[in-house]
């Protein structure tokens, strides 16, 4: 029998995040600071290594009444009893700032610091409001790295502030960003006969409710707070000192507190799962579409993906479907060419402003039908959960031709392209290659067999889409009869209005293939990449290959039927 055992240590880490922020009148004062201080004492004697994270803008330093100004200065005389980070100088929303406007802010803060013997060294920074930690405004993590060196940062809003037991962390740009919880109080929280729903709301959420079960559940809770929460009623004082006592008297948890760094590090370690981020639809939720940049749109996200797999005929499907005047392909990449390849490999690392960057700011944007087409997507395992979170309506195209037929087109793909392995290898050596073969050939093997299990990437993909949003043509009618596939696709596509391609594709004799048409007696066609001449397979090899995916073709028999597209005459005889 197994055991589940968690670890009984919990991190609590409180940010007081708008440390000079706050309207004259509920703001501290030296009495307050003073309070502040021993109530700190008296949480390190609960908790080890306790300290209260003050985050600033110099702005507002000594913005209130006389005695208030008073309490910024006694902050200051303490300021090695607490850690500090580095707030937004006049606390604008990032999203709002270029990137030079956002380090001239961040740079003006720091002299403040410096001025004024805050250290500048925690590596930790927050954003006002939560905006440009995510949705990702890569301007702020410039910034951020640029004048603060930060590299851990806090958020509600991953992937989204509701429901909170579901917030998350996640790695970008090597800044670690955490998820906050919240403790009940606000920069409104100020009095507690004011307290929403009253005094009795605040004590069960402590005694037993929302914040004691925040630290129980979760072995690393920051908590955000307010100046304002510090003086008048120092609710955040009776706050923490009441949940720490009561977790102490009803658990046998150990609590204790690290510098953020330090807690970063931490978290990532207890869930590393989480250090890839999931990018999600910024237009689904009304507070990212908040703080979202305004000239970012989801008009500039794809409306359909063809996803492959590799050598089904991706590249004439990609071509002809730019030909229609209402369909827009995406720019080319440096890298690699006509395909972004965003959602597979180290590009999905660079963010979504940099995704978007492929495609135009669309002027009259919904009639456009914007498109990418990355043929590695198909098989990738972790692409079609990617592809769900960012593009949740997106269309999805496959294009399938016998499976040995696509090996062995991809095997002479990679020989043209001088793969030194394939150069090396005859095809039967890389179908046949086994377990004890150099580690290049056996790669080599897995990507010329693997994405012809057709069935098996497809259901991966029915996990995550419907199957009304997602469509199978038969690469080799594609080939054949390019017009009856087109036609028929842009009504799968809905779109308007209805290109007949009639009239721009050509079967050309001398390529083989069907071409664009230029001129009356002109076409143009793929390149010479493009039904590349080679010899044809030999039997042994064919036969092997048909028996080596016959259970993956008897599985896409059955799906196919089941999702209602016949059945292609190749499948047919490879099952015979
Ligand atoms: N109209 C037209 N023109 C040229 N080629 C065509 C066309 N229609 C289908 N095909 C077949 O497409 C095969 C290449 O597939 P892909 O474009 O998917 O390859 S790639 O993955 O993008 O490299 C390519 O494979 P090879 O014949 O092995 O070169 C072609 O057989």
């Amino acid at each position: 029998m197994g055991r589940i055992s968690v670890s009984l240590d919990r991190y609590v880490l409180v940010d007081i995040d708008d440390i000079f922020v706050a309207k004259k009148g509920i703001r501290m004062t030296a009495d307050d600071v003073m309070a502040l201080l021993e109530s700190q004492n008296r949480l390190q004697e609960m908790v080890p290594g306790w300290k209260f994270n003050l985050g600033f803008s110099g702005k507002y330093y000594k913005n209130g009444y006389p005695e208030e100004n008073v309490g910024d200065m006694t902050l200051l005389e303490h300021v090695n009893d607490f850690w500090w980070f580095g707030h937004m100088w006049g606390h604008t929303q990032p999203h709002l700032l270029t990137q030079t406007d956002l380090e001239e802010q961040m740079e003006l803060n720091k002299q403040f610091a410096i001025s004024h013997n805050i250290p500048t060294d925690s590596g930790y920074g927050v954003a006002p409001h939560h905006s440009g930690v995510y949705p990702v405004h890569e301007p702020l993590y410039d910034a951020w790295k640029k004048v603060w060196n930060v590299r851990v940062t806090s958020s509600e809003e991953y992937p989204h502030l509701y429901p909170a037991r579901l917030r998350r962390g996640f790695i970008h740009r090597n800044i670690m960003v955490l998820p906050r919880q919240t403790c009940g109080l606000f920069t409104h929280t100020v009095f507690i006969d004011k307290y929403p729903g009253g005094r009795e709301v605040l004590d069960a959420s402590i005694h037993g409710g929302e914040l004691f079960q925040t630290i129980v559940f979760s072995p690393v809770s920051i908590f955000m707070t307010h100046l304002s929460n510090y003086g008048n009623d120092r609710l955040a004082l009776y706050t923490f000192e009441s949940i720490i006592k009561f977790v102490k008297c009803w658990t046998n948890l150990n609590l204790r507190t690290v510098p953020p760094l330090q807690l970063g590090e931490k978290y990532f370690h207890l869930f590393p799962e989480e250090r890839d981020p999931i990018w999600g639809y910024p237009c689904a939720d009304r507070r990212h579409l908040e703080i979202w940049a305004k000239e970012k749109t989801c008009e500039q996200l794809p409306k359909f993906l063809v996803i492959g797999p590799q050598k089904t005929g991706t590249t004439a499907l990609y071509t002809f479907l730019a030909m229609h005047p209402a369909i827009v392909a995406n720019y080319p990449s440096p890298e690699t060419f006509e395909e972004v390849q965003f959602f597979n490999g180290k590009n999905y690392y660079k963010g979504i402003d940099w995704y978007m960057k492929f495609f135009p700011v669309p002027a009259n944007s919904s009639s456009k039908f914007l498109f990418e087409k990355s043929a590695t997507y198909f098989e990738g395992e972790t692409v079609p959960q990617r592809v769900r979170a960012l593009l949740p309506s997106v269309k999805l195209v496959i294009t399938i031709i016998p499976p040995s037929k696509r090996a062995y087109s991809w095997y002479h793909h990679m020989r043209a392209h001088n793969d030194l392995t394939a150069l090396q290898y005859n095809f039967h050596e890389v179908i046949t290659a086994t377990e004890k073969m150099p580690r290049q050939l056996r790669t080599l093997r897995n990507k010329c067999l693997i994405p012809g299990m057709y069935a098996k990437h497809i259901e991966r993909w029915l996990d995550y889409f419907p199957a009304s949003q997602l469509t199978i043509i038969d690469g080799e009618e594609l080939r054949n009869d390019p017009v009856y596939i087109m036609n028929d696709l842009q009504k799968f596509l809905n779109i308007e209005p209805f290109y007949n391609y009639t009239e721009h594709l050509r079967y050309d004799k001398r390529k083989g293939f069907f071409c664009q048409v230029i001129e009356e007696d002109k076409t143009k066609c793929l390149g010479r990449g493009k039904g590349r001449v080679y010899a044809p397979m030999n039997e042994s090899d064919a036969k092997l290959l048909k028996e080596y995916y016959q259970p993956y073709n008897i599985a896409l028999e059955k799906l196919l039927t089941r999702l209602d597209y016949p059945v292609p005459g190749w499948l047919e005889d490879e099952l015979q």
